[in-house]
Parts: C-alpha cells; structure tokens; sequence
C-alpha cells in the first residue's frame, strides 16, 4: 500500500474533559478526528503529571482510528512495554530523554508499534538523520511541552521545512504539536507536516453536549492546512 501523506487531524485529548475521555473520543472520531493523539507525562521530563498506560488501556476500545501516543517521559524505556500493551499504534520517544535513543526505537519496533521521535524546538534533526530507516514519524515540537494552550512558535517552520527535505521519500510521517490552529496549521503544511496535532483549537467551545463545534473546529484545521498545498 502507497505511504498515506495526506493530512491528518490528530486532537490532543490533554484538553479534553478527564471525567468522559471515552465519548469525548466517540464525540470527535465521529467528526472527522483521524487519529487520537495521547499525551503521557512523567513529572519529571516535563512538569506535569497526566496519563499512565491504564490510562490508555481504558480508552483503547474507544478508538476506532488510530492511537497515536506521545511518551513525554524520561526514561522512557522501562514504559514502552506497558504503552505498547496498552494498545497504542504508534508510540513517540523524545530524542532529548535518553540514554539511547536507537534502542528505544528498536524497542518500540519490537513491540510491533509504529516507532515516532519527538525533536524539542532546541534539538536539532541531526538527531535523527542517521537512523531514519528506523523512524516512522518525526515530530516536531513548536511549544515546549507539558502543556496545552501555548503559543505556536514561527521559528519551527524552517524547522519542518528542513525535516520534509531530509527525509524525501522515505514513508515517514511529520507531525507539529503545540499551538496548531487554523491559522498556523497552513505553515506547517506548507512547509511539509502531514499530521497535525491540536488540543485546544479541537476541543475550545465544544463538549461531548456539543459535538457538532468539534466537527466545525476539525475541519476549520483541515480545510486551512489543506488549502496551503
Ligand atoms: O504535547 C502537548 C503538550 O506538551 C500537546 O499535545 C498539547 O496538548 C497541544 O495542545 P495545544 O497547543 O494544541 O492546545
């Protein structure tokens, strides 16, 4: 099957409401959400504390697309078993949370799941230039994580940009997280991201009471990012 580079609406659930993550996620699925994007975090790599695998293995049989899982955990090596258990589909290391970031990789292979890797904004792509027959999904953080609701930063577009051009046409995904909204969301795509991750531009105004704002809120994303190609 031809690698899928089409773009991709990921929402965040970190903004959604904890008490009712399983029809928060029926709620925008159902609106065109195409994968769900999961953000756990240790307290440690990043401050905040959020999801855990038991977490993630609750809501797995509520997604129906794709689960998509941001390990924001340093080490992240003793948990990629557990996530990977859990059900994610792809699970994402951050390049910056060592020891050895190739081994993760390796590890998350063999667990059969879709290896990512997360750049900080300060990290630079040589980090993984080298090893990208073993990546399936780059991601590009324009905040500094842990949380939602940041302001997107305009120095990373050169940054996707650059990642598109390194990786030509190998089937590997470019995802941008943080601050991602119509009006951001065509930079990126312009500039080469596929899938785009958004929290509070998903989720602001809506409520599982009020789903339909989450289907105008998705495809205001997409229809922007789409318009740029
Ligand atoms: O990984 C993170 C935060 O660290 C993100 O996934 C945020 O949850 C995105 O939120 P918005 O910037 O879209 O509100």
């Amino acid at each position: 099957m031809p690698f899928d580079r089409s773009i991709k609406i990921a929402p965040s659930i970190l903004s959604a409401d904890f008490a009712n993550l399983g029809a928060e996620i029926q709620a925008i699925e159902a609106r065109g959400a195409d994968w769900i994007h999961v953000d756990p975090m240790d307290g440690h790599f990043v401050p905040n504390l959020t999801i855990g695998p038991n977490v993630v293995a609750a809501i797995r049989p509520h997604v129906k697309t794709f689960m998509d899982v941001h390990l924001m955990i340093s080490p992240a090596d003793p948990y990629i078993g557990a996530f990977a258990k859990a059900g994610s589909d792809m699970i994402t290391v951050h390049a910056e949370a060592g020891p050895h970031l190739h081994r993760s990789l390796q590890s998350v292979r063999a667990e059969g799941k879709m290896a990512g890797v997360a750049l900080n904004m300060t990290t630079p792509l040589d980090h993984v230039a080298d090893i990208l027959d073993d990546i399936d999904m780059i991601l590009i953080m324009t905040i500094n994580p842990g949380f939602g609701g940041q302001k997107f930063t305009h120095a990373m577009i050169d940054k996707v940009a650059r990642c598109r051009a390194m990786i030509a046409d190998r089937p590997i995904h470019i995802q941008v997280d943080g601050g991602i909204d119509p009006t951001t969301a065509p930079l990126v795509a312009k500039a080469g991201a596929n899938v785009l991750v958004a929290g509070s531009a998903v989720f602001r105004g809506g409520s599982v009471a009020q789903p339909n704002i989450y289907g105008d809120n998705i495809r205001a994303i997409r229809d922007a990012a789409q318009a740029a190609l």
